[in-house]
């Protein structure tokens, strides 16, 4: 997918919300469990539910390995499901890979072809020869852990090399990858006054921001630093969204949680014009 085209359906829907597909069969409800895909009949109904309040969908892949072949099934299902039905939505593969390079090419090729993924999250550790073979699929975003939500991102993201912090030196170098316009970044919403920082390497690219919602961040201070005049920010929940209700009205608890978001983010939306 195209950025125009991704920022022309935040503005439609007036929505930068992800909805995180971390679905976890002890949280599902359950009479789902009978269904023969009961991670794909509870994907279908968030989906239906609340498609049209966000603008992206992120299956964590962790959520579907754990199955086994089973798991793996009903990602591609999913997939299958929103590429048919919602093919204008953005797509991330939360996998968190990276590896040399032929390897990361046959990663690239599993999510961004076999699985027809338009972005994929992926760790810069490895540095510019894992990261690349991501890069080198045209209309296709690969979206580099920058500065993560939780406790142990201030064990080595933040800590200082050639006099700045790890997190900063990920951002400054990775701007000169070879299609390094395909980048967009993983900011953590508990993280959002570091924001300012950010926003002065990467003024512009788009930052998957995690962390509003089960693990507190906030969403008016991730806008207040983070977001450009083409908005830059897909804001995700998952938990917050997923498990609303664990009962019979889950799809419904579902979409009321969704539309709040959406609702809190079209206040946000308005200030950019101002
Ligand atoms: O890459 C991610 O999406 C990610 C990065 C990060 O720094 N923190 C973080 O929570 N995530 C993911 O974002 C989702 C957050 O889920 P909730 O806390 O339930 O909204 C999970 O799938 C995490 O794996």
């Amino acid at each position: 997918m195209k950025i125009e085209h991704l920022i022309s359906q935040i503005h439609q829907k007036k929505s930068f919300l992800c909805v995180g597909l971390d679905t976890d069969l002890e949280k599902i409800p359950q009479h789902l469990l009978e269904d023969e895909d009961p991670i794909f009949a509870f994907n279908k109904a968030i989906i239906d539910a609340t498609h049209s309040f966000c603008v992206a969908y992120k299956p964590n892949i962790a959520f579907y390995e754990a199955y086994g072949l089973k798991g793996w099934k009903s990602l591609e299902r999913t997939m299958a499901y929103l590429n048919d039905k919602h093919p204008e939505i953005f797509t991330i593969a939360d996998a968190k890979r990276g590896d040399i390079g032929n390897t990361s090419t046959r990663y690239a090729k599993a999510f961004f072809e076999t699985l027809n993924f338009d972005s994929i999250t992926i760790a810069p550790y490895m540095g510019k020869d894992s990261v690349e073979p991501f890069l080198a699929f045209e209309d296709k975003h690969t979206i580099l852990l920058a500065l993560t939500s939780n406790q142990g991102a201030f064990d080595f993201q933040t800590k200082k090399v050639n006099g700045g912090e790890l997190y900063k030196e990920v951002l400054k170098v990775s701007k000169s990858y070879t299609n390094a316009e395909r980048l967009m970044y993983v900011v953590g919403a508990t993280k959002a006054t570091y924001l300012k920082d950010i926003r002065e390497i990467i003024p512009d690219s788009f930052l998957l921001v995690p962390g509003v919602g089960a693990q507190g961040g906030s969403l008016q201070e991730v806008c207040a630093y983070g977001m450009t005049k083409n908005v830059g920010l897909l804001v995700n929940s998952s938990r917050g969204i997923l498990y609303a209700s664990t009962g019979d009205d889950f799809a419904e608890a579902a979409a009321n949680e969704a539309q709040k978001i959406q609702i809190e983010m079209e206040v946000e939306l308005g200030k950019i014009h101002k």
